[in-house]
């Protein structure tokens, strides 16, 4: 099992931070990293491959300096980035031989460990299809493949969720957690329900910040007691949606069905209802940035 420790981090394009007093200790498990677009998911993905420097603050692996470790760290890595590229000419065996080529793995284990991956990610049907024929889960599937060649310890996956379609997200979940048992999976969404049953620990991000941490219990529990269902009228709904955080909105008939977060009655007759990790996440990341304070 590998540590992987991030010291202060911060990294600058110019004026903007994109990642800022970055500290936490990874270690095997999945972790979920959960931000809005342009809260610094990728910015702090790289920072980990390697791939980008950070401008202040240092990332220990096992207590050494990643950037000393060289073709060790790599060797212990998995990335799949956000837009991998690929040939769509090339088949999936064929793009998982030439992927294994480049990261110089010995021929014979490339063989046996490309037919394990194709069958681990479901795809050994299809092996021999051109990719440009694949769908954008199958493709999302041989990207997570590629990223398993080296069977990396540790596994950084940059939105692997996205433009999935809902059966292909399940088959994607049953993917993961299988993966995290034994190494450290960091995953990167902006999709509460997609790291909502497999994290075992979510980070919320925001602006570059690491505004909150913990166990999907722990994190919902934080609004426990504080989310409200009520029904109202469209005039009412408007009001209410200007000064609380609302998670949720449904037509209900000529009025609204209304879930709200909030520590005191929102309305009256509003019913108190079980809090969800996506209550938590909203909530969090409004009071974050100060965008509702007259709420609780
Ligand atoms: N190369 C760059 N030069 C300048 N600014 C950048 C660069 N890359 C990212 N940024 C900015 O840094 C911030 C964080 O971006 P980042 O891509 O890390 O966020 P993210 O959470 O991964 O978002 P997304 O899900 O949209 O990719 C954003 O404001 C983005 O515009």
């Amino acid at each position: 099992m590998h540590e992987l420790k991030l010291m202060d981090i911060q990294k600058k394009y110019k004026d903007k931070e994109a990642v800022r007093k970055f500290n936490y200790t990874f270690t095997n498990g999945v972790y979920g990293l959960l931000g809005e677009n342009g809260a610094g998911k990728t910015t702090l993905m790289r920072l980990i491959c390697g791939v980008l420097q950070p401008t202040r603050g240092s990332i220990y692996c096992d207590n050494i300096e990643i950037d000393s470790m060289g073709t060790e760290y790599r060797r212990l890595l998995g990335y799949l980035p956000q837009d991998f590229g690929y040939y769509g000419d090339f088949t999936a065996e064929c793009f998982l031989r030439y992927m294994a080529a480049l990261k110089a793995l010995p021929e014979d284990y490339a063989d046996s460990r490309i037919d394990e991956l194709l069958d681990m990610v479901e795809l050994k049907n299809v092996k021999k299809k051109k990719l440009k024929t694949f769908s954008g889960g199958m493709i999302r599937r041989i990207g997570i493949a590629q990223a398993l060649l080296n069977n990396p310890e540790i596994l950084i996956l940059d939105e692997p969720t996205a433009g999935l379609d809902p059966k292909e997200r399940v088959r994607f979940r049953n993917v993961i957690s299988s993966l995290g048992k034994n190494r450290m999976v960091l995953l990167s969404t902006h999709i509460v329900s997609d790291i909502d049953y497999i994290a075992d620990r979510i980070l919320i991000m925001k602006n570059g910040e690491l505004i909150q941490e913990g166990t999907e219990k722990e994190i919902t529990d934080k609004v426990e007691g504080c989310v409200w269902k009520c029904i109202v009228s469209e005039k009412e709904a408007g009001q209410i949606t200007s000064s609380f955080i609302v998670s949720n909105v449904r037509s209900s008939g000529e009025n609204v069905e209304l879930r709200i977060v909030s520590e005191r009655q929102p309305v009256a007759g509003a019913e108190n209802v079980e809090s969800t990790l996506e209550d938590a996440y909203l909530y969090l990341t409004q009071i974050a940035g100060g965008e509702k304070n007259a709420t609780l």
